[in-house]
């Protein structure tokens, strides 16, 4: 359980508020207008925003102060966030060390990684010598690798082409489901909260609204949702 109590995140003159909770194992959907505050929202999740007031708890822990390193969680960035003169190995491995000194059980973590996502044999290259796809695949390795409870994605794969947003948007939600982790994706795209989202978070006029399940949500908008909808 991940819960922001009574918060107020605050950019430049913008303040969003959160009062909710999240469950584990879900995939939540974040969505909202341009300028609403769900990267806002994500940031603070994640400690690159701090708090200006309330509380993040973790199982029941304080956790409002606490480094991004030392958070349940881990964040998919839209522009993968790789290292281009490191290889594909060394991008993954460095999920699980920041000084790439990785022993055999952990090079092999890295390995079974590259497997689940597709890129066995690539190891050794270079993410300039990838397709834009495989380059994605490469960073949700390394989210693998870190194996926290929970992901967040903000607007992911959205250079990508339809039909491989979708093969990735899946293999995300697979991965999800085998890890257990709780999904938090930001995204613009309605026909993504249908294909993998549990619960909706919508985020509109400087509020965080606690999350609601997407199918009965998605089929009777409210108005400032469907608003948003158009
Ligand atoms: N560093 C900053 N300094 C001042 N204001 C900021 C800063 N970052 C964001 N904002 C403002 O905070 C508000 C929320 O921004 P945020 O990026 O969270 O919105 P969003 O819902 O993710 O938008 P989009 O869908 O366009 O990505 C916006 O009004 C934005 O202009």
């Amino acid at each position: 359980m991940l819960t922001l109590e009574t918060a107020q995140i605050t950019q430049g003159s913008f303040t969003l508020h959160a009062d909710l909770t999240l469950a584990p194992a879900q995939t939540y959907a974040v969505i909202g207008p341009s300028g609403a505050g769900k990267s806002t929202l994500l940031g603070a999740l994640c400690g690159f925003i701090p708090l200006r007031a309330g509380r993040l708890l973790w199982q029941g822990k304080d956790i409002t102060q606490a480094a991004p390193g030392a958070r349940p969680m881990t964040m998919l960035f839209q522009d993968n966030n790789l290292f281009p003169h490191l290889s594909v190995m060394q991008n993954v491995g460095l999920g699980l060390r920041p000084d790439l000194r990785l022993g055999s059980a952990e090079q092999t973590r890295v390995h079974e990684a590259l497997d689940r996502v597709g890129l066995q044999g690539m190891a050794a290259r270079k993410p300039a010598e990838l397709s834009g796809g495989q380059q994605s695949r490469v960073a949700l390795a390394r989210v693998l690798v870190q194996a926290r409870p929970l992901v967040l994605l903000d607007e992911p794969f959205a250079a990508l082409g339809p039909a491989l947003r979708n093969d990735m948007l899946d293999l995300v939600a697979a991965l999800a489901a085998e890890t257990k982790a709780a999904l938090i994706m930001v995204t613009h795209a309605p026909e993504d909260v249908r294909r993998i989202a549990d619960q909706v978070i919508f985020v509109e006029a400087g509020t965080a609204h606690p999350p609601q399940p997407a199918a009965a949500l998605m089929d009777n908008p409210p108005d400032a949702l469907r608003a948003y909808l158009g």
